[in-house]
């Protein structure tokens, strides 16, 4: 089947295992987290994706990220940059946060340079002040959410994934971070929102896949 002018990724039958147990001389052990998911992400739209616990949503976002490969079906990338934003993750806790967040800029396609160009607006966007020449080890969780999150709103791939990221933050930054997403979803981003509240995901995305 050819896909719509307009897709920009395609999942074909896609299944993830992971090995579970298994040393050396011990039978490995898989567990299914994805199996046979298909479907055409398209330019533009605000694709929500949600399920229980352990239903597979992180997974299926690394999966569109390229971070792991699929064990079965197949991946189809038209041509687009992808990048994953999970909070939390991939910060170095020992250097400040604006060395993190040049990091951060990085890992999503960009310069050290277009990253520093766009720094002032970062830092002023994540509220952290003087700590943003802080190491990060020294931050409160939400504070390290906050820098993420303005990392994101700020450099921007072709598609951006989104793991349970409007959930961040005290609930003034939220409401923030929420508005700005939402200036993003109804441009012309493609994002793919995994989240738990229903009501996040009603009033922000064109479609919804149940894993
Ligand atoms: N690296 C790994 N090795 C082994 N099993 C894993 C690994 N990562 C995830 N799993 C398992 O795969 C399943 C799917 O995990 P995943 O994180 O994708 O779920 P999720 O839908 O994002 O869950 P949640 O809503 O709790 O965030 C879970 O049962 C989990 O235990």
């Amino acid at each position: 089947m050819h896909p719509q002018n307009d897709t920009v990724l395609s999942l074909c039958d896609v299944g993830v295992r992971y090995k579970r147990r298994g040393g050396l001389l011990q039978k490995p052990e898989y567990f299914q987290a994805l199996k046979n998911v298909s479907f055409d992400l398209r330019q533009g739209e605000t694709l929500g994706i949600v399920g229980r616990n352990g239903a597979g949503k992180s997974t299926l976002l690394r999966v569109m990220a390229g971070i792991i490969r699929p064990d079965q079906g197949r991946v189809i990338n038209y041509g687009v940059s992808v990048s994953l934003l999970a909070l939390q993750a991939g910060f170095d806790p020992e250097l400040p946060g604006r060395d993190n967040a040049i990091m951060n800029g990085m890992l999503l396609g960009y310069t050290r340079r277009q990253v520093e160009a766009r720094m002032t607006d970062i830092v002023a966007f994540s509220e952290l002040g003087d700590f943003i020449d802080e190491p990060v080890k020294t931050y409160s969780s939400g504070m390290r959410s906050r820098l993420g999150f303005s990392v994101s709103v700020f450099m921007t791939p072709d598609v951006l994934l989104l793991d349970e990221i409007l959930s961040v933050g005290d609930r003034g930054f939220r409401e923030k971070a929420e508005s700005e997403m939402t200036r993003k979803m109804s441009s012309d981003q493609t994002i793919v929102l995994v989240s738990h509240s229903e009501n996040q995901i009603n009033r922000l995305c064109d479609r919804v896949i149940c894993l």
